[in-house]
């Protein structure tokens, strides 16, 4: 009403000033304050917009939130590699919500974009944001906490309807469209702590050590420590060393980062892969032992992978043979991935780059590792996946025929 009073009775000139002059004096009366949360910040896109609409989407879909039982229009969409369905505000739709007793006003507002803004990137037709509505003597009281509660509920969310993945690093460090290192697959191994046959004791021993892990933010925080824990696996081919670690992944709902050693060439491009990962995830490598030399740490010319320097012979081919970069015969040697590269991966400055990482190692021949790999504070618990007992027999021949053994 008022804008359309400028326009007929201000002359063109006026009217921006007294729009400000309009706006400042609404502001000092007005008991609310607003925030607008744009959907693109610039030229990036705004995570706390991505945030907001997730958090909201689980207020609107609540049963016991009467605002949005009354809200007749909302609108719904379902994200790749997820299986669950989300509900948003529909356009212009407003939602109010209660944040510590206080309550709040969120309203989605969509506008056409004017066609001759310049970018670099395509810009979507419309322009989307939130508008948050505080009472101005609650802003002090709730706004940060808020906002952050958002945020922490917005994760807590994209994890619970997103299918989790299984990454693996491109080969030969290639990059992949998005400039990412990593190729992701859904995860969906079967494998859970219920079916995997080992020492009760045991089992409720590492259950209990990954609980602990999960919730131990405070205590990381206040001890000093990077929020990660290592876990090294051990014991000979077939007695469930990768089944443990997609049970770990399937109890605690984290991603899964195979680590293939054998496709990284140099040390940056292993802390390149690390600062790519994300928080709530497990770091894999697989036969630790067959991926790089681990005995010798001070020479890191001569470390190469195995079969390249101490001829161990045993091991799973490297993938560069005769003649490839890491063949000692190989004056161009360019293969500078190095034991010490590997600790500091584990447990150096750039190990905390993101938090709440789970690094497990697995391995057949423990007497090949070297101890710096496999103190605590790197490896923090080593399992041992011996062979079945009888007992541990009749537990599986039980899940999977669902008889007992006599
Ligand atoms: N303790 C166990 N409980 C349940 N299943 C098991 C167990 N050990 C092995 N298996 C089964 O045996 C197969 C091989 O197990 P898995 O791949 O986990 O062994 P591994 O220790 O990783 O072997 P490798 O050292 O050769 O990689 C899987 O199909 C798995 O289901
Ligand atoms: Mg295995």
């Amino acid at each position: 009403f008022c804008q359309t009073l400028l326009h007929t009775v201000i002359p063109p000139e006026l009217r921006f000033a007294c729009l400000k002059l309009f706006q400042r004096l609404f502001n000092c009366f007005s008991s609310y304050c607003y925030y607008e949360i744009t959907e693109i910040d610039g030229v990036n896109t705004n995570e706390l917009y991505n945030a907001v609409q997730l958090y909201l989407s689980s207020s609107a879909s609540s049963p016991t939130n009467p605002a949005a039982a009354s809200s007749n229009r909302l609108s719904l969409t379902r994200g790749l590699n997820s299986s669950a369905i989300t509900f948003g505000l529909s356009n212009n739709d407003r939602l109010s919500d209660i944040f510590n007793g206080v309550s709040v006003v969120w309203e989605h507002i969509v506008t056409p974009r004017q066609s001759q803004t310049f970018s670099w990137r395509p810009l979507p037709e419309e322009k989307r944001g939130f508008t948050l509505r505080i009472n101005k003597r609650d802003k002090p009281l709730i706004l940060e906490s808020y906002l952050d509660f958002i945020t922490e509920k917005a994760n807590e969310i994209r994890r619970k309807n997103q299918d989790r993945l299984l990454y693996t690093n491109s080969r030969g460090g290639s990059l992949d469209s998005r400039g990412h290192p990593w190729e992701s697959v859904p995860f969906k191994h079967p494998s859970t702590f219920d079916t995997l046959a080992m020492d009760p004791e045991k089992k409720a021993e590492i259950m209990s050590d990954l609980r602990d892990f999960a919730d131990g933010q405070a205590f990381y925080k206040r001890t000093g420590r990077a929020w990660k824990r290592g876990y090294l696996l051990y014991g000979p081919p077939g007695t469930g060393k990768s089944s443990m670690i997609a049970a770990m992944a399937n109890f605690l709902g984290y991603d899964i980062y195979d680590l293939e050693l054998t496709e990284v060439n140099t040390n940056s491009e292993l802390r390149k892969l690390l600062m790519k990962t994300s928080s709530k995830s497990i770091i894999v490598i697989e036969d630790i032992d067959c991926s790089i030399n681990l005995t010798n740490r001070k020479k890191p010319n001569s470390v190469g992978r195995v079969g390249s320097s101490d001829g161990a012979s045993d091991a799973r081919p490297g993938p560069l043979g005769p003649g490839g970069p890491s063949d000692p015969e190989n004056n161009g040697n360019t293969n500078t991935i190095t034991l010490s590269g590997l600790l500091n991966f584990t447990d150096g400055l750039w190990s905390c780059c993101g938090s709440e990482r789970i690094f497990v190692f697995t391995t057949n021949h423990i007497e090949k590792l070297d101890p710096a790999l496999l103190r605590s504070g790197r490896m923090d618990m080593h399992v041992f996946m011996s062979f079945c007992s009888f007992e541990f027999i009749e537990n599986i021949v039980k899940k999977l025929f669902g008889v007992r053994c006599q």
